[in-house]
């Protein structure tokens, strides 16, 4: 794949470039210069603008381009405006500077991870707009923030809100992850995230001595405990060519903490667990196991969770649901093969399926390595410019799905 020179550049990738200079990077994004560029972007269309601020400093923008039946529900295009921390030394270049090599890559921190999706919708919705259509169902976009430190400034905050209940959708696109192969992967539900801190606590006492009931041995118990579960799960992930990571639980030891010095047996220490749960899992039993192993451990061992989603939702991937039987038909339609799974980590559909609106987890990026949160995260033009034309496919068929009952 060649690429244009600079000044025959498809406009679609310069504002995509503008967009990925935009330091929205997490700790400290810079919120108010992405409200300002969607704002102006608005304007230049010709759309709808509200900005919600769900928490100080945390805007939620709403672009809003009106249907012809304000009767029906709305297709939803959600997106994210943050990116996550960057290790620059690692990098080929400035992860702000949307460098585009001789080839066409743009290498950048977002250009997967999800600034690539929110212009694609962005671009779409214009192309549509140019030619002239109308759709029966109105189309807004939300560019929401804090969604990498887990959307609690963010969308989960905005989905109880009445400026929420007011866009009144039917449907939501939010982000998936891109695909190296020819095929592209498109998520109907996620598992939970779990964040679990085991604190145990035990006799403390001089280093050299055989001291019993120690903090150490007892969180060794529960550490062996969720490893020996996690090895279960990951041979049954192995051994099964049709699940998918989504279909099964993982964890992984992300913290250790406690002891003072070398020679003082600690009273405490605790170890830190991501766990992702399967939306399959029977989260009340799966509660008690980690009581259980704790309690086994001996006395003096509990848990605390940081995170505790606890409302998996599943969209219906077949023809029952006419949303899905929308997006396949037009994927269908366009010869795009699907990959339907459940999305390994977090995002904000999980807030948007939780009220109820269905929603798919889709990145239009085919023949792309998986870079999202990695060193040199980059997106080739071609395959950005092949999303948008595939939204621009998307958009009309959704925003005309014809009555629902759930629309009365
Ligand atoms: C559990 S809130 C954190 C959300 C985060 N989302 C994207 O990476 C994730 O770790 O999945
Ligand atoms: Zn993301
Ligand atoms: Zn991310």
């Amino acid at each position: 794949m060649t690429s244009k020179g600079p000044e025959e550049e498809h406009p679609s990738v310069t504002l995509f470039r503008q967009y990925l200079r935009i330091r929205t990077v997490q700790p400290k994004p810079d919120y108010g210069a992405a409200v300002a560029f969607f704002e102006e972007r608005a304007h230049q269309l010709g759309l709808g603008c509200q900005k919600v601020e769900v928490a100080p400093g945390y805007v939620v923008t709403v672009l809003t381009w009106p249907g012809t039946n304000p009767a029906l529900s709305s297709i939803l295009l959600n997106s994210h405006t943050d990116v996550v921390p960057v290790f620059k030394e690692h990098w080929s270049h400035d992860p702000f500077e949307a460098f585009k090599d001789s080839e066409g890559y743009i290498y950048a921190r977002g250009a997967q991870d999800m600034k690539c999706v929110s212009i694609q919708y962005l671009e779409a919705v214009r192309r549509l707009k140019v030619e002239g259509h109308r759709f029966p169902r109105t189309i807004h976009m939300t560019f929401v923030p804090d969604e990498e430190v887990g959307g609690h400034q963010g969308m989960e905050l905005f989905v109880q809100r009445p400026e929420f209940q007011a866009l009144r959708a039917g449907f939501a696109l939010d982000e998936g992850i891109a695909n190296p192969t020819d095929a592209f992967t498109v998520f109907y539900s996620e598992r939970s995230p779990w964040w679990v801190r085991v604190t145990s606590t035990g006799r403390p006492g001089h280093g050299s001595l055989f001291i019993e009931d120690t903090a150490a041995e007892k969180l060794h118990k529960v550490v062996s405990s969720i490893l020996a579960f996690r090895e279960k799960e990951w041979q049954r992930l192995q051994s099964n060519p049709h699940l998918k990571e989504g279909a099964v639980t993982s964890v992984n030891l992300t913290k250790l903490e406690g002891g003072v010095a070398y020679n003082v047996v600690p009273a405490t220490m605790s170890a830190s667990f991501d766990f992702r749960v399967a939306p399959d899992v029977d989260f009340k039993a799966f509660e008690e196991q980690l009581q259980s192993w704790c309690q086994a451990a001996g006395e003096g061992v509990t848990l605390e969770f940081a995170q505790k989603w606890m409302h998996p939702q599943v969209t219906p991937t077949d023809d029952s649901n006419p949303w899905w039987a929308a997006f396949s038909r037009v994927c269908k339609d366009m010869n795009l093969s699907l990959e339907p799974e459940i999305m390994p980590a977090a995002t904000d559909s999980r807030f948007i399926r939780a009220v109820g609106v269905p929603a798919l987890g889709f990145s239009p990026l085919n023949r792309t390595p998986v870079l999202l949160h990695d060193h040199d995260e980059r997106l080739h033009e071609a395959v950005f410019l092949r999303g948008v034309d595939i939204y621009t496919r998307l958009l009309p068929a959704l925003a005309s799905v014809p009555a629902l009952p759930s629309d009365t």
